[in-house]
C-alpha cells in the first residue's frame, strides 16, 4: 500500500538493505505468534492502548440488555460426566484456559470428553515460515474504526437461538455505528467449512479453523460474533486461548433440550429421532 510504512524486507529502502547485507549473516529470525507481532506492530507505530480486560469496554456506547427468554438457571455439567435429563450437553466456561487445555497449542494429545483427540492448532506443519509484520497494527485499526476488536463467541443446542441472538447482536452493533461481523456455524458448512462432518474430529476442526478466522476479525478491529453449537469445552477454551484477556465472551444459550426440540425450525431433531442422522447434540 501506498504511503505505509511496512517492515516487509521488500518495502525497505536501499540504504536498509545496505545496512542489513553488512550485518550478512543476518540473526536468526524469532520465532512469533500473530498476538506477539500484532502487540510489536502496535508498539512501533502509535502509544499502547490499555488492553481491555472487562467484555463491557469494547468502545461500544451502553447498550441495553438484550433479554433472552425464556431463561432457565444454568445447568452446570462437568466434562466427561453424564449430564441431568433435559440439560444442555454444553457448558459455559469462565475464565482462563487451563494448563492442560492451553497445551492444545502446541499439538499434544488430549484426554478429553470422550476420547483421545489430536490439537494442532497454531503449530504449523510447514518449515521455514517466518512472520511478517506490518507498521499498521491491531490498534492503529482500532483507533480508525473508534472501536476494539474482540470476539463474542455465542454455545449452544441447535434450535437454542443462537443465529437469532448473533443477528440481533449484529444489527445493535450496526446501528451504533460500530463494525460487527456474524460468522455463523450453518452458514460456514456452505464453504469454508464444507469438508467437515459432525463427528468430534470434524466438529473440533470446524471450531479450530473459525477462531482461527474470528481472530483476524478481532485483529482487524471488528467485533465478530461467533454463532456456532461448538459443544465441546476444549474447543472453545482452545479459540480463547488465541485472543488476548478480556477479548473472546462467551456466551451460552442455555435453553433445554425439549424447547430446542420443540422448536426444531429444521426438523433435524425429529430426524435423529427416527435415527436417520446421528450426532445431533
Ligand atoms: N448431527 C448433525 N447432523 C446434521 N446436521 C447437524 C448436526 N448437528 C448440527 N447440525 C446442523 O449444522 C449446523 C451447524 O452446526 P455447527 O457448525 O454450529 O456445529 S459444531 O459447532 O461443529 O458442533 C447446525 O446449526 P444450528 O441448528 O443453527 O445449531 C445444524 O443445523
Ligand atoms: N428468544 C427466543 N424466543 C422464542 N423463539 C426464539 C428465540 N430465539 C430464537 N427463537 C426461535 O427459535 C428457532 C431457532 O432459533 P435459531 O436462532 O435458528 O437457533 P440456532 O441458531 O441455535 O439453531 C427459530 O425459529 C427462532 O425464531
Amino acid at each position: 500500500m501506498e504511503g505505509l510504512p511496512c517492515r516487509h524486507p521488500a518495502a525497505s529502502t536501499a540504504a536498509q538493505r545496505g545496512a542489513r547485507l553488512a550485518r550478512w549473516p543476518p540473526p536468526p529470525p524469532r520465532p512469533r505468534g500473530p498476538r506477539a507481532a500484532s502487540r510489536a506492530a502496535s508498539c512501533a507505530a502509535t502509544p499502547v492502548v490499555a488492553r481491555s480486560r472487562s467484555p463491557a469496554n469494547l468502545g461500544l456506547p451502553p447498550t441495553p440488555r438484550l433479554r433472552i427468554a425464556p431463561s432457565p438457571a444454568p445447568a452446570r455439567v462437568a466434562a466427561g460426566q453424564g449430564r441431568p435429563r433435559g440439560a444442555p450437553l454444553v457448558e459455559c466456561a469462565g475464565g482462563r484456559p487451563r494448563e492442560e487445555e492451553r497445551s492444545a497449542h502446541v499439538g499434544v494429545s488430549l484426554v478429553g470428553e470422550d476420547k483421545v483427540l489430536q490439537m494442532s492448532s497454531t503449530v504449523p506443519k510447514a518449515s521455514n515460515i517466518f512472520w511478517h509484520d506490518c507498521a499498521v497494527g491491531q490498534v492503529d485499526r482500532q483507533k480508525l474504526l473508534k472501536q476494539k476488536g474482540c470476539v463474542v463467541w455465542i454455545t449452544g443446542l441447535s434450535g437454542s437461538g443462537k443465529s437469532t441472538l448473533a443477528c440481533t447482536l449484529g444489527r445493535e452493533i450496526h446501528a451504533r455505528g460500530k463494525l460487527a461481523y456474524v460468522l455463523d456455524g450453518d452458514n460456514l458448512r456452505h464453504g469454508l467449512n464444507k469438508d467437515l462432518g459432525f463427528k468430534a474430529e470434524d466438529r473440533a476442526e470446524n471450531i479450530r479453523r473459525v477462531g482461527e478466522v474470528a481472530k483476524l476479525f478481532a485483529d482487524a478491529g471488528l467485533v465478530c460474533i461467533a454463532s456456532l453449537i461448538s459443544p465441546y469445552r476444549r474447543d472453545r477454551e482452545s479459540c480463547r486461548a488465541l485472543l488476548s484477556d478480556g477479548t473472546f465472551i462467551e456466551v451460552f444459550l442455555n435453553m433445554p433440550l425439549e424447547l430446542c426440540e420443540s422448536r426444531d425450525p429444521k426438523g433435524l431433531y425429529k430426524l435423529a429421532r427416527a435415527g436417520k442422522i446421528k450426532g445431533i447434540l
